[in-house]
């Protein structure tokens, strides 16, 4: 038995950014230690803009790499990159296009657009990707990633992997397609429950009361074990660590440390 995920708690968002940009910054350099680059996979949702925050926000003496960067997303709806409900667009709005140019820019990796309207096509495309990138896929049984940054919904859905989908049972592929998401818009793509369970580390970020009720099935509960975020707590284990603010944990009997890493 493994030691369980690390669950960090801060009185508010802006005070969790501080220690997630440790943690991504020291993911960050023992990547560049281990293979000179730096994969992340990222969500959409409210992620990016807590990201942004500890990114570009906070000042200490470390650098961020962003030349080093490659960006991957980790479920992408199947709409325009310039659409409202494009997860890239999020991620370049709060992100790629604040950094400032002395810091380099990343390599980003967004959906093919010309396969909207065949997602099955286009969960290919971007798996094919991620086997251009990582390895070829017979030679690598799961991409791994150097780190994910994962979001939690208020049903325990993380990527685009909802609670009961028959998703959840894909052992195979990498990227599947989802053609009837409960959250619109209903057709995404999105990494399989394997690959999100496979990261080096693993981080998922929650704020706000309306991830309470969620967050104490998730930790508390035999039920909430089984939904997507707590299936990747269990296969993931202390691979995994959750960076909420005391909202989001108010009434949680699991043991979270206060306000450091
Ligand atoms: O639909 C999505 O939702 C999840 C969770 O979003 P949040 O706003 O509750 O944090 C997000 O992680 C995912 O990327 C997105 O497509």
């Amino acid at each position: 038995m493994g030691k369980p995920p690390n669950l960090f708690s801060f009185p508010s968002a802006d005070e969790l950014a501080p220690s997630l940009r440790t943690y991504v910054l020291d993911a960050q350099d023992s990547s560049l230690d281990r293979h000179g680059v730096f994969r992340v996979g990222v969500s959409g949702g409210s992620l990016p803009k807590t990201l942004a925050k500890a990114l570009l926000e906070v000042k200490d003496d470390r650098q961020v790499r962003f030349d080093k960067w490659e960006v991957f997303f980790a479920d992408e709806r199947a709409v325009p990159l310039d659409h409202e409900d494009s997860n890239y667009k999020l991620v370049k709005e709060e992100i790629l296009d604040k950094i400032p140019s002395e810091m380099g820019k990343p390599t980003v990796y967004p959906i093919d657009v010309r396969y909207l309207d065949d997602i099955q096509e286009m969960a290919d495309q971007y798996e094919q990707t991620l086997v251009s990138v990582f390895a070829a896929r017979d030679s690598v049984r799961l991409p791994m990633f150097d780190l994910l940054l994962l979001g939690c919904g208020p049903d325990g859905h993380t990527c685009s992997l909802f609670p009961g989908s028959p998703l959840l049972r894909e052992t195979d592929a990498w990227v599947l397609p989802i053609s009837d998401s409960p959250k619109p818009p209903p057709k995404r793509i999105t990494l399989s429950l394997p690959v999100a369970s496979h990261g080096i580390k693993i981080a998922f970020v929650a704020t706000g009361g309306g991830k309470k009720d969620i967050m104490k099935q998730i930790f508390d509960t035999e039920e909430g074990r089984q939904l997507p975020c707590g299936l990747i707590n269990t296969f993931a284990q202390e691979r995994v660590s959750w960076f909420v603010d005391h909202p989001a944990i108010e009434g949680i009997s699991f043991p979270a440390r206060r306000g450091s890493l």
